[in-house]
């Protein structure tokens, strides 16, 4: 069995900052990890790609061959990785063993969880090939500071989440920036009602019904809940990290080890 994090996200969110974060934090604590670079059009890297999303195409040939833009070149490369997952995917993921932790740098475009189903098929591949996969979607917390941005960046998060079907960490990035973490407190974990509230003194009285409906769609999908993200401190990459792992139950099968071993259960 091997884990995997999808790493999410809109454009800037911190999504290759946080990869690289991760990375030297594993190599602290002495932890096997490896990132991969799905992003056509990245160009600098912070931490050591694994594979390469641009050694199967390269955007710029993309857009100068195909005379496309930078997003529908983008759009181009990723259906071009879905075209050869079954090549390419499978070949790279072969330097691999059994139950390795793979770390996937995904592109920003919101397209790509709204429109194609790239990393639907993506995510399809990874588990049939025995992967346990987490999404993790990053939300800029300078967007969060007031209740019609969380409303929207939640919506952003939860199409993914459909789209995906996979177990989902929300992750509230650049917490450093924060000035004033109250602020931000009303929307880790807010109640509906007080979303609910705000929402309607926000808006005229005629969006009180939709309001509710969003509202009450935040709530079942339980997505009204994100962990800060401060990458200054070593404790909060931690308890990120032990989040996720915990929705791929990384760490369970060496829990089961321990407990095998435990005297206590001898008698
Ligand atoms: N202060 C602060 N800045 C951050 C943090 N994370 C990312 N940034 C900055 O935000 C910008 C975007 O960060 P990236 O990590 O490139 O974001 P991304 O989500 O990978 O962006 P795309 O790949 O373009 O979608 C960069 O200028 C980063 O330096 C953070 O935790 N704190
Ligand atoms: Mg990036």
């Amino acid at each position: 069995m091997g884990y995997a994090q999808l790493v999410i996200g809109p454009a800037g969110s911190g999504k290759s900052t946080y990869c690289s974060s991760l990375y030297r934090h594993c190599e602290a604590v002495g932890r096997s990890i490896h990132i991969i670079n799905l992003d056509p059009a990245a160009e600098n890297f912070d931490y050591p790609v694994a594979f390469d999303i641009r050694e199967l195409i390269s955007l710029e040939d993309v857009m100068e061959e195909l005379g496309l833009g930078p997003n529908g070149g983008l759009m181009y490369c990723m259906e071009h990785l879905e075209e050869n997952l079954d090549d390419w995917l499978t070949e790279e993921l072969e330097n691999y063993l059994d139950d390795e932790y793979l770390v996937f740098d995904c592109p920003g475009q919101i397209e790509l969880f709204s429109h194609v189903p790239v990393l639907r098929n993506f995510v399809d591949h990874l588990k049939s090939r025995n992967y346990n996969v987490c999404g993790v979607y990053l939300l800029d917390s300078q967007f969060m500071t007031d209740v019609t941005k969380f409303i929207s960046g939640c919506m952003a998060s939860l199409s993914a989440m459909v789209q995906l079907e996979l177990p989902h960490v929300n992750i509230l990035s650049k917490m450093d920036l924060v000035s004033n973490k109250k602020d931000i407190d009303d929307f880790l974990e807010p109640e509906p009602q007080f979303l609910l509230s705000e929402l309607n003194q926000r808006m005229g009285p005629q969006f009180a019904k939709l309001n509710k409906a969003l509202i009450e769609l935040v709530d079942e999908y339980s997505m009204v809940s994100f962990i800060p993200l401060d990458l200054r401190k070593e404790s909060s990459i931690k308890y990120v990290l032990a989040q996720i792992d915990t929705c791929i139950q990384f760490g369970e099968d060496a829990d089961v080890k321990i407990k095998d071993f435990d005297p206590e259960d001898d008698d």
